[in-house]
């Protein structure tokens, strides 16, 4: 039985994928397999027997990456599964902090006694007026899965789109509309932009990234959207931008002690991904990692191990080795078969940064022996009989 522990609500459509060999009402404790959102695991002590955390969506800024891959524990995500959602809530942010929709309701529900209603909304609706995107500049900061759908549902608004991201990558890249305008400087989107979208991950490199210098370059009146994480904007600039007018308004998903009273910002409590839909697709594609990762030893989507799929075994016995990537751990690793006599069959290594992987379809099942033989090797972190 594989022990499964959800630190989040995990929606049924993606449990129900788990055969009868999972326990999903496992303790965190007890658990080979993790589910996680939104939930910090950064002070979660970590037991020998976890395997894998699948975070069904897809900012992991709420693990520890670096910690887990030395404990040899795999931590997968769900890239795009959650896209849409994002996109269609940055749609409505744009138009929340263009038209003063929420104020005009409000102001609806303060004068919902009035008989005289219809008459009074007709004088006092001039307060709520607005502008529209059509005819705008919208630079779009991060074109991966989010940011490329935002970027392309702008055009089709008939906004003017300019797209940011450095490391942007090739299907990513096929992926925008030929009418969003290539930015290689991020100071131009800051410059010409009336409104800036954020959708890049929380890293030591981005954090703050949109700051005092930032806003300093900015347009009067221009529009911040934040569905990525909070950390992504120096709160106490913001804050200043919105008094001096240089920031009309500041859409975030995330309230904080200093952005949900802030004046001039509309905070949204985390709902980016919060479809039916969304939390489905991540449901599944999680579940589905994590099987594919326990019964295969196939790594797909992971973000702190390679990829490296072998497909299912066809062999009598596989082993998946989770070591360091460092010089000769390789030949050890088949040394070890060959003194056992066991023929390698097929083979993957795969290195991303420090860490690195390999399966072994061998000949037979490894023996306790080898295992222990394979563990004993010098930068081994985990050894793994997958069948
Ligand atoms: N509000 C919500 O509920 C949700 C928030 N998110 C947040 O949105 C972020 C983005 O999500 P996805 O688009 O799915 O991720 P993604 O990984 O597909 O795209 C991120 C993009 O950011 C780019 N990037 C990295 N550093 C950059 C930099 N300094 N400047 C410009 N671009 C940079 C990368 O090249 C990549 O293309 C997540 O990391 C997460 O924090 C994601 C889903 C739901
Ligand atoms: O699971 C959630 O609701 C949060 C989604 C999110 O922030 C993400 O996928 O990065």
């Amino acid at each position: 039985m594989v022990n499964v522990n959800c630190l989040n609500n995990i929606a049924s459509v993606g449990l129900d994928l788990f055969s009868d060999d999972y326990n999903t009402e496992s303790s965190f404790e007890d658990a080979q397999a993790v589910l996680v959102r939104s939930a910090k695991m950064h002070d979660m002590e970590l037991g020998d027997n976890l395997l894998a955390i699948a975070r069904a969506g897809a900012g992991v800024n709420n693990i520890p990456l670096d910690k887990c891959a030395e404990s040899g524990i795999v931590v997968f995500n769900t890239p795009g599964a959650n896209a849409n959602a994002v996109k269609e809530q940055v749609l409505a942010a744009m138009l929340l902090a263009s038209r003063d929709l929420i104020g005009g309701n409000e102001w609806v529900k303060a004068n919902k006694d009035d008989a005289d209603i219809a008459k009074a909304t007709e004088k006092a609706k001039k307060a709520f007026a607005g502008q529209e995107i059509k005819g705008k500049k919208l630079g779009v900061i991060g074109l991966g899965a989010i940011g490329q759908l935002v970027a392309n549902a702008a055009i089709a608004l008939g906004m003017e789109v300019y797209g940011y991201d450095p490391y942007l990558s090739v299907n990513a890249a096929w992926n925008l509309s030929s009418e969003v305008k290539h930015i290689v400087n991020v100071e131009d989107i800051y410059k010409e932009c009336n409104y800036i979208t954020v959708h890049v991950p929380a890293l030591d490199s981005t954090k703050g990234m949109i700051n005092k210098e930032a806003f300093d370059m900015m347009q009067d009146g221009t529009i911040i959207i934040n569905c990525a994480r909070d950390v992504l904007v120096d709160e106490k600039a913001i804050g200043e931008a919105l008094k001096s007018g240089r920031v009309k308004k500041y859409v975030t998903d995330f309230p904080n002690p200093v952005t949900a009273g802030m004046e001039g910002a509309i905070v949204l409590p985390h709902l980016g991904a919060s479809t039916a839909e969304a939390e489905d697709n991540c449901a599944i594609m999680a579940v589905k990692e994590l099987r594919n990762y326990i019964e295969n030893g196939n790594i797909v989507n992971s973000v702190n191990y390679p990829a490296c799929d072998m497909g299912v075994c066809t062999s009598a016995g596989r082993v998946a080795v989770c070591h360091k990537n460092v010089p000769a751990i390789i030949s050890k690793i088949t040394s070890v078969m060959g003194d056992e006599g066991i023929n390698i069959e097929e083979m993957a290594n795969k290195s991303r940064g420090d860490y690195a992987y390999s399966m072994l379809d061998i000949s037979e099942s490894a023996s306790e022996t080898v295992v222990d033989k394979l563990a004993s090797i010098e930068g081994v972190i985990k050894v793994r009989v997958i069948k």
